[in-house]
């Protein structure tokens, strides 16, 4: 088998692309404006991220995957087309092969249909391995060894649970809800408790800089600016971690039953092995401030954020594309 050359995460909020040999070469928010007739690809990235909601009329800035699930096959094939032009070496022919990530649970009718976008965007193969098995991987665990692992890989859009031992997953849970529902909690927080409109991208700050998952911690302030309800004009206001703790509680607790509903199918031998290894965070999602503390007060269970929760899925590829083995073992589409 020949080995991959690029690993690609399609994430919700963040495209990634691994290159063999030279590293992570692309990140960038995961956004696309192409032309609304013709799907041609205008601009990638930070660029398209730059004309949401701003674009003229015969031209769509969209995020081609929702909830972690492809929205657009078209887009996505354009995309990837894009993506293998960048990363293609001058005077370069050849195809190169590639090792994409997928959610937990796509289908295996989507399973087909990303390897399918991925030949006819140009690759020479495709292999597509589970985001939590690519997370693990990234992170210093051994996930081929006999010692279970628990992976919470909380994206943008989707938060996918699993329990992996020998290179498989053994149970897991995916949920549609991540780092983005937090977002949307706090605009809707503060429209009640306030009566004052703030948009996406000012929620996505405050629980970046002042956003916590745990009471005990230190609160912070921030000012930001919106839209008063009632008034119907532009202003300040200051909110503070404790209103982010409350906005995104009921998240909060959706994720620590699922996981708790996880921990309750593991088998026991491998419970056993959790509780020494503990869990892992992974994902950007995981990066609002207090996560570990909640879930080891909620399992008992020690907990640790992985060094670099974002690219953690990257770099998993990364390490499978020179591992012709491994990345046999763990590709969902060859069995
Ligand atoms: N410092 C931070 N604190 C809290 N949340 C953060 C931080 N940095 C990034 N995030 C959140 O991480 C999420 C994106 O994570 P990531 O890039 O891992 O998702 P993705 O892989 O694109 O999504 P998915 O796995 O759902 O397809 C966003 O909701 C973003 O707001």
């Amino acid at each position: 088998m020949k080995k991959g050359d690029l690993g690609i995460d399609l994430g919700t909020s963040s495209l990634l692309v691994y290159q063999k040999e030279k590293g992570l070469v692309i990140d960038e928010p995961s956004v696309i404006a192409v032309e609304k007739k013709t799907k041609r690809i205008i601009a990638i990235g930070k660029e398209a991220k730059e004309m949401m909601g701003r674009t003229p009329r015969d031209i769509e800035a969209v995020r081609p995957i929702r909830d972690g699930v492809i929205a657009d096959y078209t887009i996505i094939e354009k995309a990837l087309q894009e993506l293998l032009r960048r990363t293609r070496p001058k005077f370069s022919f050849t195809k190169p092969s590639v090792v994409v990530g997928v959610p937990a649970k796509v289908t295996s009718v989507e399973r087909r249909a990303v390897v399918e976008a991925a030949l006819s965007a140009g690759a020479s193969k495709v292999y597509l391995v589970l985001e939590p098995v690519a997370a693990a991987v990234g992170t210093e665990l051994d996930i081929f060894d006999s010692i279970g692992s628990l992976v919470v890989d909380i994206g943008g859009g989707t938060t996918d649970i699993a329990v992996i031992s020998l290179g498989g997953i053994v149970v897991s849970k995916s949920l549609r809800i991540a780092g983005d529902a937090m977002d949307e909690a706090i605009i809707k927080y503060i429209k009640k408790k306030y009566k004052f409109y703030i948009g996406q991208a000012t929620a996505e700050e405050i629980k970046m800089r002042i956003g916590k998952a745990f009471p005990t911690l230190e609160t912070y302030e921030l000012e930001v600016r919106g839209r008063d309800a009632i008034m119907g004009l532009p202003g300040n206001i200051r909110i503070n971690s404790e209103d982010v703790l409350e906005a995104i509680t009921p998240i909060l607790q959706d994720l620590v039953l699922s996981l708790k509903q996880v921990l309750e199918e593991t088998p026991p031998e491998i419970a056993s092995d959790i509780i020494d290894r503990g869990i892992v965070l992974t994902g950007g999602g995981a990066m609002i401030s207090g996560l570990p503390e909640l879930f080891i007060q909620e399992t008992g269970i020690k907990t640790v954020l992985a060094p670099d929760p974002r690219t953690c899925v990257a770099f998993g590829l990364g390490k499978l594309l020179d591992d012709d083995s491994k990345l046999e073992r763990v590709a969902v589409n060859s069995k």
